[in-house]
């Protein structure tokens, strides 16, 4: 929304510089009235004088208007509404009903509204835009109240009681617009032009598309239809219960026994006794709005899938639910909306670069301006005759004349005959996480490992496929934003992925960035600070991605997207002599591991972190698992030739030298970056970098996205051994700590214990008496819950998922739940009835 509004403010290729672009006498003549500013005048009275008022103004000119708006808002509310106004007042309020019959008493909200929007700079377009789009409300909507309220509209010019029938319908204007629209449209036809127009400016003034107004559209009707659906369905059931009574004698009574009655045909266990499940423990009640599956529900052979949707639709949030959890809404992310740029002071310096090259005889026009978050990119054309290195020779003179620390030039703009010179702005704008996911672009970001990087020169909302890049390296000084980068990845990741889609390894050597995430259940481990383990977490996750591979060859898969397709489709075929019920073939997530501070692993395990890396950058893309690796130290001996060769995709962030930049991008323009988020981004497919301005998230944000999520899964349950100990050492080849197979296999449902060459018992003998008490544990959690999901099992019992499966499976034999219904919860087949009977008699 605010991408486009911005980039159509500035420029962006062909119609953008046409719009931005001053011609360059227009230009010039603006740069001489704002040129007073500088003391220059033309001879004309109290130019200094104006151009000081300008200056102060300048940049809130939105702040001033808004004020009047709301002055003239109040003082009209006090005339309609009030009678407050005095008798200057109430002549206003009678001219404005001649004009605007009963929609006048919409004029006060308009005016307050739209002025308050201005004050706080939460207009998403020009003030002109915002003019047009409410002027054109305000004529739909009088015309369509003149053509409801007022049918024999064009009549009423005629005769002198019709002024007070227009003042009582929507006045001349609506008689203007809805009249003749009525007479040759008929009022229906009428009505529907009219409310295309309306919607038209809504459009307009929002800067939002159809789809999203639409969609927001039935997120409010839904807001208000789930109260009201539920009070009608209250009344309704009320009332057949009163109809009930009075056809049935014995029927009230037994209702109002109901509470003592002993058999539990309602959420109530027997005895009344609420169903909490004994097993759950007193970490459920921190789970507040999200333990959903505390009552179980009423009937035999519900779907459990049904039951939690329906348990998860209740939950007070507004957050999307997929399966069995529920993404944290966009509201704990901030939005830094639209803010104010001087198109003024942009222009006035585009015409300064342009003089200054003149100056040193060099010959250019200005062609186009991109006002991005932190710079902006003058777009040059060159005379003929001169030539390119002429001006990346005059690159330090160019930055002196813009008064710039340093500027950026492309010379030229790839794929263009321009050359582009890139100008840190004066006033830099913040670009807030939540403005991106909310950005059109969010809306096409389909694949669960896109995740937000920032907005790029033109304002536009960049987002980065961890799955194709593959794997990630980010570099910049101290300072230059890459922590700030890391968290805006993670916590794009966990305001759109489930922990059944993505799983993290974070490697925090520096100790304090990471902690905040402790406890999530998209964690593998908790997050990983040992420099030593941090080795280790690495040499897991290459054995994690060979147990992966091993799956996916067995099941004649070639990459991880085939085989979950096929995992929920139930289509896996299990080798000969693999029992399909014995070995639960599971939906892999895609793990993603974070490093940040690549230089304090080399100088611990510098071999078998070099290895690890390797390997996983060489190989683990097929099988879902991606590297993101930072480092404040650019230097060769950090960033070896054989990690850079592996790790195609570059996130450069302010660096201090030529070099630094070479090593990261092997090209020049990290070091002329403006430091806090400012970047440069090579995806990996192409060697040409994109300008970005890194989002930015508070810890008050990333704390409230942290707490939803631990909030639907208190317990933690982390994978064993992902970190070994500090002497299990890390080479990649080596177990850490030796652990067996089954601990070792990944337990986040990637199929971890699908070791088809393992056993695939879970219950051997030496762990009978254990496992037979989770079973029961198990069944009851099911039964009792009536929902017959593994992670849920998982969760609960503290088991890896391949456990929770096997676990499952036994259910399913038991009669206790159906058949695997690919991603969806089993359905119960037993009652707590027949379990508590089978509890009685010692079966269970
Ligand atoms: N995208 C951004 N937008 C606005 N400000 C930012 C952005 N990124 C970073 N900053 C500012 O820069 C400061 C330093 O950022 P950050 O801690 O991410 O740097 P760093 O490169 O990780 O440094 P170090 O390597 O020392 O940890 C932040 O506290 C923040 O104020």
């Amino acid at each position: 929304m605010s991408s486009s509004s911005r980039s159509s403010g500035g420029s962006s290729k062909g119609g953008r510089s046409k719009a931005a672009t001053p011609p360059r006498g227009s230009s010039r003549a603006k740069s001489g009235s704002s040129g007073g500013a500088k003391g220059s005048t033309n001879g004309k009275p109290n130019p200094k004088g104006q151009s000081e008022v300008r200056q102060a103004v300048s940049g809130r000119e939105h702040e001033f208007l808004g004020l009047v708006l709301i002055g003239a808002g109040i003082v009209l509310g006090l005339a309609m509404y009030l009678d407050l106004a005095g008798p200057l007042g109430a002549g206003i309020e009678t001219s404005i009903g001649w004009f605007l019959g009963v929609g006048r008493y919409l004029l006060p909200i308009v005016l307050l509204v739209s002025g308050g929007a201005l004050v706080r700079k939460h207009v998403s377009s020009s003030p002109v835009t915002i003019a047009l789009g409410w002027g054109l409300i305000l004529l739909s909507v009088l015309g369509i109240i003149h053509i409801v309220r007022t049918p024999d509209s064009l009549t009423t010019f005629q005769d002198g009681d019709d002024v007070t029938t227009l003042g009582e319908g929507a006045g001349w204007i609506g008689a203007l617009v809805g009249g003749p629209l009525e007479a040759l449209l008929a009022p229906v036809g009428g009505i529907v032009v009219l409310v295309a127009v309306l919607v038209g400016a809504a459009l307009l003034i929002t800067q939002t598309s159809l789809r999203t107004m639409a969609e927001s559209a039935s997120r409010g009707a839904a807001a208000v239809a789930r109260p009201v659906g539920r009070a009608t369905k209250k009344a309704l059931s009320d009332l057949s219960t009163l109809s009930s009574e009075r056809e049935d004698g014995e029927r009230p009574g037994r209702r109002r026994q109901r509470p003592d009655d002993d058999r539990p045909s309602s959420p109530q266990g027997v005895h009344g006794e609420p169903l909490s499940p004994a097993l759950y423990d007193g970490a459920e009640d921190d789970a507040d709005i999200f333990s959903a599956p505390k009552s179980a529900p009423k009937k035999r052979r519900k779907k459990a899938a049904a039951a939690a949707a329906s348990t998860q639709a209740a939950l007070p949030i507004d957050g999307e639910t997929v399966g069995e959890w529920v993404l944290p809404p966009l509201g704990h992310l901030k939005q830094a909306g639209q803010q104010a740029i001087n198109m003024a002071e942009i222009e006035r310096r585009g015409q300064t670069l342009q003089e200054s090259l003149a100056q040193h005889n060099v010959d250019t026009e200005l062609i186009g301006m991109t006002v991005g978050p932190t710079v902006t990119r003058y777009e040059l054309e060159l005379g003929p005759g001169v030539k390119v290195a002429r001006i990346t020779s005059l690159q330090k003179d160019i930055a002196y004349a813009m008064a710039a620390t340093d500027v950026r030039i492309l010379a030229p703009i790839p794929g263009r005959s321009a050359i582009g010179v890139e100008v840190p702005n004066h006033q830099r704008q913040l670009v807030a996480l939540g403005d991106l996911l909310v950005s059109p672009e969010a809306g096409e970001a389909s694949h669960p490992l896109e995740v937000a990087v920032g907005k790029d020169i033109a304002g536009k909302a960049v987002f980065l496929d961890i799955s194709t890049t593959p794997h990630l390296l980010i570099a910049g000084a101290t300072g230059a934003g890459k922590s700030s980068g890391i968290n805006c990845i993670i916590t794009s990741l966990l305001m759109r992925t489930t922990p059944d889609q993505v799983r993290l390894i974070l490697i925090d050597p520096k100790q304090v960035e990471m902690g905040q995430y402790q406890r999530l259940p998209h964690l593998l481990t908790e997050p990983v600070t040992n420099p030593k383990k941090a080795a280790n977490a690495l040499g897991w996750a290459v054995k994690e991605m060979e147990k992966r591979y091993d799956i996916l060859s067995a099941v004649g898969y070639r990459d991880i997207t085939g085989y979950n397709e096929a995992v929920v489709k139930g289509e896996i075929d299990p080798p000969p002599g693999v029992d399909p019920d014995d070995t639960p073939y599971e939906h892999m997530p895609y793990i993603v591991v974070v490093v940040d501070e690549l230089n304090d692993l080399m100088m611990v395990a510098a071999r078998d972190v070099e290895e690890s890396i390797t390997r996983i950058a060489q190989k683990a893309r097929a099988v879902g698992i991606h590297l993101i690796i930072a480092t404040q130290r650019p230097s060769v001996n950090v960033i070896t030739g054989v990690i850079k060769a592996n790790v195609p995709a570059r996130m450069a962030f302010a660096v201090s030298s030529l070099t630094d930049s070479r090593v990261i991008l092997d090209q020049p323009g990290a070091e002329k970056l403006v430091g806090k988020g400012d970047m440069l981004l090579l995806p990996g497919n192409s060697s040409v970098p994109n300008r970005i301005q890194g989002s930015f998230v508070g810890e008050d944000e990333v704390r409230k996205v942290v707490k939803h999520w631990r909030a639907q899964a208190p317990e933690p349950v982390y994978t064993q051994n992902v970190e070994g100990d500090e002497e299990g050492g890390g080479a990649a080849g080596a177990a850490p700590a030796s652990p067996p197979a089954q601990q070792m296999s990944f337990d986040g449902g990637a199929g971890g214990g699908l070791d088809v060459t393992s056993d695939a018992n879970a219950f051997s003998a030496g762990e009978e008496d254990e496992d037979a008490v989770m079973m029961r544990q198990a069944m009851e959690l099911v039964v009792r819950s009536q929902l017959g999901s593994t992670s849920m099992l998982q969760r609960k019992l503290k088991v890896g998922f391949a456990r929770a499966g096997r676990i499952m499976d036994l259910l399913e034999q038991r009669g206790v739940v159906g058949p695997s219904e690919g991603s969806k919860a089993r359905e119960v087949l037993m009652t707590v009835e027949e379990f508590e009977l089978l509890q009685q008699n010692g079966s269970v």
